[in-house]
């Protein structure tokens, strides 16, 4: 696993974004082959969509022939609604962007068999021959997408029941309001997430330092998701210096040292 520890978060998005960027130009997608990119939401990355959005704007990169899966999205909330993961993607990324609408994947929190629709996630995954990267954020639990502590880690995607501390961190975006947070969400697996060809893991901020800390120091365990990425063969953390808080002054060294042609561009 890599850890590239940053100073700001703006580092962190810039080096992400450029990351994605460089993939698929060097993957140069056609539609017969085209490029398949896991996606997150939440705070961490916004910056990431608007680098993307502005390199877009610039032709540096297109996203024609880019088909995406999120990792998750809340049952019951319309599509509509300002909170679920469908009207996120499209205000922050998708509506400006040239990628086609038949090319975007999120898990449909709405329908009346969810546990078919999450079949139906896993299986369209499979036919477009897997997820060449997945990129997500880290909950300051630990979890990956909605796989909360505790989960398995060869979970598929399904419905998760939220933690308390999941609903309480994200019902700054209900207005505060921790009922109107749902209870509910389908989210792909740890298993899932496993099977990408490369893993990317953004984490900024000094609540995510103790994720941070058990991804890179810790033994793997369901009580902390993201541990899981160890057993991935191409991980990669990317963090910063608030985030890399309660890491050893020895591990955050050993990093800084093997990545430090990156850390000094950025
Ligand atoms: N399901 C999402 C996760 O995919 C995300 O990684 C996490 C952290 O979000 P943030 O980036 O806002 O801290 O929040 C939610 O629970």
């Amino acid at each position: 696993m890599r850890l590239i520890p940053l100073p700001r978060s703006t580092n962190v998005s810039h080096w992400v974004a450029h990351y994605i960027i460089e993939s698929i130009n060097q993957f140069k997608p056609t539609q017969q082959r085209p490029f398949i990119l896991g996606l997150p939401t939440g705070g961490t990355p916004l910056g990431v969509y608007r680098l993307l959005i502005e390199a877009y704007q610039q032709q540096k990169v297109s996203f024609k022939h880019v088909i995406t899966f999120n990792m998750d999205e809340y049952v019951g909330l319309a599509w509509d609604h300002p909170q679920s993961y469908h009207f996120y993607m499209q205000q922050n990324f998708f509506r400006h962007i040239d990628i086609l609408e038949e090319n975007t994947h999120i898990p449909n929190g709405n329908t009346s068999d969810l546990d078919a629709e999450c079949k139906r996630y896993e299986q369209t995954i499979s036919q477009f021959g897997g997820v060449h990267l997945f990129l997500g954020g880290v909950g300051s639990d630990g979890h990956i997408a909605f796989n909360e502590p505790g989960s398995s880690l060869a979970s598929r995607t399904r419905i998760k029941t939220l933690t308390d501390e999941t609903r309480q961190a994200n019902a700054r975006f209900f207005d505060d309001d921790l009922n109107a947070v749902p209870k509910l969400a389908l989210t792909v697996g740890i298993g899932t997430l496993l099977d990408a060809k490369e893993l990317l893991i953004m984490a900024t901020g000094s609540n995510k330092a103790d994720a941070v800390q058990h991804a890179v120091e810790g033994a793997v365990s369901h009580q902390w998701p993201v541990t899981a990425i160890q057993l991935h063969p191409k991980a990669i953390i990317t963090c910063d210096h608030d985030a890399a808080q309660e890491l050893k002054v020895k591990t955050l060294t050993y990093y800084q040292k093997l990545e430090a042609e990156i850390i000094c561009q950025y």
